[in-house]
């Protein structure tokens, strides 16, 4: 009969040590794998998280610690910019008043047209994410066989350019997508962006408000209106109902601007309707004063656009600081609206609005 013995297991050192390394490169193995998995995660929360609203951003934030870093730095980098990185310079938000970092909406330096409501999906692509990428052609509507000039310096002075109209405050005209020159040219001045320091400052009546960030000279280009989504009269009036009611709810702002263009035979009147709620730029922080403000407004046209663009310019110069206001409209009527806090002496104690 033969006894099965059973030896205890001999390990030599040598085996031990193999053992033990093989352990080791098990676990960095592992260690490599989840990191993997963690850059994949990161990546993916990186791509993914700026489009998230606020709140959403909030609460996905909560639920893991790399994604709580990844939200932190999503905040951060929209506090500090408010364009994210779409003009020339950053514009920062800055909060005395509570603990809201930013106002959340959509930046797009061009004009957008109003979704189809009732096909949205023939709405044109937009740029929703929140990296400066290259968005649509600010001239996408354009006039196709528009003649545009050919000269060689539309800014020389002598250059009898048809385009150019530089008139300190009667500028109206720029050139445009059908012009030879390119965006260099001295005459396509509000087609450059935001080229002087602004910063978006709350307070605790108006909200936020747009103020300079340094001395702006009278007449320099501040920033063209919003471009937003352009609207149907019909629509605007529809939305400018919903704001109003939101509005008097408190804690809800809209910036919807309409434009009336009286034509020189004084019988037509063209009107431009531009909603920056949502989707906008920098002008949709500028508030109302009803002493008309430090900002003038400026149809600009740019040969072959289909649309003219409104832009601000300083009415006088303006110091660091200094909240940039505009007159919202003139107030023929006293009726419910919400009530002003321009501060200025002139102040009607309402703002305008179309009904007023
Ligand atoms: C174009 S937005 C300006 C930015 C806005 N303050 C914000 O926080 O987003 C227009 C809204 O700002 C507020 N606003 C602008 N001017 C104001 C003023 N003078 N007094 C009180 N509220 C004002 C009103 O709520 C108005 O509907």
């Amino acid at each position: 009969m033969v006894h099965a013995q059973t030896f205890p297991k001999m390990v030599s050192p040598n085996h031990r040590a193999i053992n033990q390394m093989e352990k080791r490169s098990r676990k960095k193995d592992q260690v490599v794998e989840e990191e993997r998995q963690e850059g994949d995660l990161f990546e993916c929360a990186r791509i993914l998280l700026p489009y998230l609203h606020p709140t959403e951003l909030a609460s996905i934030s909560s639920s893991c610690k790399t994604l709580n870093h990844i939200s932190k730095s999503i905040t951060a980098s929209r506090s500090s910019d408010a364009s994210r990185g779409f003009e020339n310079l950053p514009i920062p938000f800055f909060n005395p008043v509570d603990h809201h970092p930013y106002s959340y909406f959509i930046y797009t330096p061009t004009q957008t047209l109003c979704p189809d409501p009732i096909d949205p999906s023939r709405s044109l692509p937009r740029s929703w994410g929140s990296n400066p990428i290259i968005g649509p052609d600010p001239f996408s509507y354009w006039v196709s066989d528009a003649c545009g000039c050919a000269c060689e310096r539309c800014d020389d002075g002598d250059s009898g350019c048809p385009c150019s109209d530089l008139n300190s405050f009667e500028l109206t005209r720029e050139c445009g997508p059908s012009c030879r020159c390119g965006v260099e040219c001295g005459n396509r001045l509000t087609q450059r962006g935001v080229c002087v320091r602004l910063k978006i400052v709350k307070d605790g009546r108006k909200g936020w408000g747009l103020r300079a960030g340094e001395i702006i000279g009278s007449g320099q280009f501040v920033c063209e209106y919003a471009v937003g989504e352009l609207l149907t009269t019909k629509e605007a009036r529809r939305r400018q109902q919903r704001y109003d009611e939101l509005s008097l709810g408190g804690q809800f702002s809209s910036a919807l601007l309409v434009v009336k263009e009286h034509l020189p035979s004084g019988k037509a009147c063209m009107r431009i309707n531009i909603d920056a709620t949502v989707i906008g730029n920098v002008a949709r922080f500028i508030n109302h004063s009803c002493d008309g403000g430090n900002l003038s407004t400026v149809l600009v046209r740019s040969t072959g656009a289909l649309f003219p663009r409104v832009c601000f310019f300083a009415s006088r110069d303006i110091q660091e600081g200094e909240e940039l206001t505009f007159s919202y409209g003139e107030i023929r009527v006293r009726s419910k609206g919400l009530q002003c806090f321009c501060g200025s002496s002139s102040c009607f104690g309402i703002l305008p609005s179309e009904s007023t």
